[in-house]
């Protein structure tokens, strides 16, 4: 697998509670990767939470800093990269996301909603109807999970390190793919030099 990979980033992306970190933690040690979590990254460098960070300077602002983080990611090699839940909303985020591979974690709302109730830290979901609005995201963004280079569905019953040999499994299919295009695109001009 670290052949097939050759130290590209792994770019976890999906809705907040899908596992990004906690999948995401488990992958670094069967690859020998290192774990950045943006969220973290930007509590860090914000020098407060999401949510007083949200409060204090709202989404917009959030957005930016996002943005930043993650373009400086890409100078690095072998992470695993758990992203924030909209990070796939700005479309020069995607420049930065496809210098590695991309994994949508697709959870539903309902298995999020149980995941995540109770749960404060998560400013976009302090609702009447948590529920609801998590339907709501999932539809706006869905189009945008579904540009990621792999999809892995996890059901209610995939424990964690299941859902990781899930996304391990999946990898080399894309990766192959993906060398079997290139290499067909190469040999083009080739060909046609020959005809
Ligand atoms: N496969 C799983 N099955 C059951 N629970 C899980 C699974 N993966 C993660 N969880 C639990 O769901 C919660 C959210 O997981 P996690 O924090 O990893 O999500 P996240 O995608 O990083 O969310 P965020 O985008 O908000 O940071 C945690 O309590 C975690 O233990
Ligand atoms: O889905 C979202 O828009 C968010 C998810 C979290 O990871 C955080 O990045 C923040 O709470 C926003
Ligand atoms: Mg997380």
């Amino acid at each position: 697998m670290n052949d097939l990979l050759r130290g590209i980033n792994l770019y976890l992306i999906g809705m907040m509670g899908a596992g990004k970190t906690t999948v995401g933690k488990l992958l670094t040690k069967q690859l020998g990767y290192r774990f950045i979590d943006t969220d973290e990254v930007i509590t860090q460098v914000a020098g407060q939470s999401i949510n007083q960070f949200f409060a204090e300077q709202g989404e917009e602002a959030f957005r930016t800093l996002e943005s930043q983080v993650l373009s400086e990611l890409c100078a690095h090699q072998r992470l695993v990269v758990a992203t924030g839940g909209g990070i796939i909303l700005k479309r020069t985020n995607w420049g930065y996301l496809r210098h590695g591979l991309i994994v949508w974690l697709d959870v539903s709302p309902e298995d999020l909603y149980q995941r995540l109730q109770g749960d404060t830290t998560r400013p976009l979901l302090q609702h009447d109807n948590p529920l609801g609005r998590l339907q709501e995201i999932i539809e706006q963004r869905k189009p945008f999970y579904a540009e990621a280079d792999v999809k892995v569905t996890v059901t209610q019953d995939d424990t964690p390190e299941q859902v990781m040999s899930n996304i391990l499994e999946l990898i080399p299919t894309v990766l192959k793919a993906a060398s079997k295009k290139t290499s067909q695109a190469t040999s083009q001009p080739f060909e046609d030099e020959q005809n």
